[in-house]
């Protein structure tokens, strides 16, 4: 398979060289060269419109670069569709709207990747959707309906979905969307747990810049069409860049031309929600209430299963 991942290398999980992004007519994101290394958690801010979900969209393959390239596991993404399928098995993503499907139960929810991807035999399938259930903390709500779930807990039905079929590159766009302080540590922590345990690299796209930078081990900050930022969480606290600081503090005016049109939850809004965030010690509490004493890893299912 051309996008299986090569199981030891120093290739970095994802590359982009001197790429362009455009919508349209209109140039998104231009210039941008980035590396996101095997194993690590990158953060993606920035205000909105700036097109933080564009880039996650040229990693899919679901746009293509106007100009450069981007390579995921060292393979440049393709552009035919049978290829770009294979790729994307090798991707999670977890979208804020969840996308559960309401006449399925949890279980069934999880186990769909498993059946639409893989030839294993139903007992197998059986036995990952629970493991993948007790990895998010949440084995025993296989037979419930996403109705039946908080939103929270669908959150995580849908963060067990997309980690089925082990992806080794999970995307995030706005994990934290919708849920409450609790919840939203509940995720992240179980995005930094997940990462480490079972060997995954992890982008996540966040208005939630007090939750999700501490899970970070790379901060990017797209603005002004390009990334005006790109280094560890601690540079980016000490960074005195009048455009990073206005960011962070979430004020109107400044080097960041703010659109109004696209003003959706501002910074602002952004910080507020985060300073009312839980108190670690909750999240950890919840997490150990819910979750098992371990995350359970599953077999891979080999690359001509998936
Ligand atoms: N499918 C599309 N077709 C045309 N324009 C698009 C499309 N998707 C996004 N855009 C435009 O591209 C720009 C960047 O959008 P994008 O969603 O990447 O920004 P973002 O930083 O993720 O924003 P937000 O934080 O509000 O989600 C916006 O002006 C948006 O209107």
């Amino acid at each position: 398979m051309p996008h299986a991942v090569p199981p030891a290398s120093n290739v970095p999980a994802v590359r982009l060289s001197g790429v362009r992004l455009d919508r349209g007519a209109r140039t998104i994101l231009s210039g941008i060269d980035l590396e996101v290394p095997r194993g690590s958690i990158t953060a993606i801010l920035g205000p909105s419109g700036s097109g933080k979900s564009t880039l996650l969209a040229a990693l899919t393959g679901e746009l293509v670069p106007a100009a450069g390239t981007v390579e995921v596991f060292g393979q440049p993404v393709p552009r035919r569709h049978r290829e770009l399928l294979a790729l994307r098995k090798g991707i999670g993503v977890l979208l804020q709207g969840n996308g559960l499907l309401t006449d399925l139960t949890a279980g069934e929810n999880v186990a769909l990747p498993l059946r639409t991807h893989t030839t294993l035999p139903t007992p197998v399938i059986e036995q990952l959707v629970l493991m993948k259930l007790h990895a998010v903390g949440l084995r025993t709500a296989a037979d419930l309906y996403p109705r039946e779930l908080s939103g929270g807990m669908a959150r995580r039905v849908a963060l067990a979905r997309a980690i089925a079929l082990d992806p080794p590159l999970m995307l995030y766009d706005e994990p934290l969307t919708g849920l409450d302080p609790i919840a939203s540590g509940v995720i992240m922590s179980l995005i930094a747990r997940l990462n480490a345990t079972l060997g995954m690299t992890s982008i996540i796209v966040s208005h939630h810049v007090r939750e999700t930078v501490p899970i970070a081990d790379q901060v990017l900050v797209t603005a002004n069409r390009g990334i005006v930022f790109a280094g560890t969480p601690a540079e980016l606290e000490a960074s005195d860049d009048p455009l990073l600081r206005q960011f962070l503090r979430g004020e109107p005016d400044g080097p960041i031309a703010f659109d109004p049109a696209s003003a959706q939850p501002s910074a602002r809004d952004a910080l507020a929600r985060a300073e009312a965030a839980a108190p670690a010690r909750v999240v950890a509490d919840v997490l150990d209430a819910a979750a098992a004493p371990h995350v359970a890893t599953a077999p891979r299912p080999d690359a001509e299963a998936r």
